[in-house]
């Protein structure tokens, strides 16, 4: 066995998140997506939820580059741009007829609105922390990018959203991602890297929270039930 590789930070933090990750690979919302019996609805409640939490993700990047040192602050925001999930250019959200005016009127439903809040609250910890609270959000896609590879769905628009994780950039994003993870862990005290575990442990329970959201189009009156 490799033992530079087994002494990695991100190697503690996947195998303990890695009864998470694979509860988000065989969600419902995901085998249904693979075998197209998925209702579009449901889909479309997901592209909704998620492009309001790739808005503030791309502003998370920015807020935590400007805490961070400027090497590492420009890698996260490149690896942010080049990881290929552009917004504002969404082809999935134009095949599914999703408007932008149909996006920002809906509400913001309490999974995605706690997994967002929880993101910024850790810039409040440590840069660190906030690094490591994103890290899920890529390296869970990229593992189910792998997934998926061996996958097609009858439906196009489910099929063309497997697809576009399937990239040299969003690969090339999560590693970049995991070695800043790597890199701020070694230069950090135990009590950093206790707080990047949980901000980490934390995304990915909400990662997993987010298909269940979808999957059962949450909204707020849920709480009182
Ligand atoms: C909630 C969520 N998590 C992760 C990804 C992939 N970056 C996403 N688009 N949305």
């Amino acid at each position: 066995m490799n033992e530079a590789k087994t002494n990695k930070f991100s190697d503690q933090l996947h195998q303990a998140a890695a009864p998470l990750w694979q509860k988000s690979l065989h969600h419902p919302f995901i085998t249904e997506l693979a075998s197209g019996q998925l209702p579009l609805t449901t889909f479309r409640y997901y592209l909704t939820q998620d492009t309001k939490y790739l808005e503030a993700f791309n502003q998370l990047h920015e807020k935590t580059a400007a805490l961070l040192p400027s090497s590492q602050g420009e890698l996260l925001l490149r690896l942010a741009r080049e990881a290929g999930e552009d917004v504002q250019h969404n082809p999935i959200l134009l095949q599914v007829d999703l408007t932008a005016g149909q996006i920002r009127q809906a509400p913001i439903a309490p999974n995605n609105y706690a997994y967002i809040t929880h993101m910024e609250h850790q810039l409040s910890l440590s840069p660190a922390a906030a690094v490591a609270g994103l890290l899920p959000c890529y390296w869970l896609y990229d593992e189910l990018a792998d997934y998926w590879k061996g996958q097609t769905s009858p439906i196009p628009v489910y099929q063309a959203f497997f697809n576009s994780y399937q990239t040299a950039g969003f690969n090339n994003s999560t590693r970049l991602l995991i070695g800043l993870v790597d890199d701020l862990a070694a230069e950090n005290s135990d009590l950093v890297k206790e707080q990047m575990l949980t901000a980490f442990m934390r995304s990915s329970r909400y990662e997993l929270g987010f298909w269940q959201m979808a999957y059962t189009h949450q909204t707020w009156d849920d709480l009182e039930n």
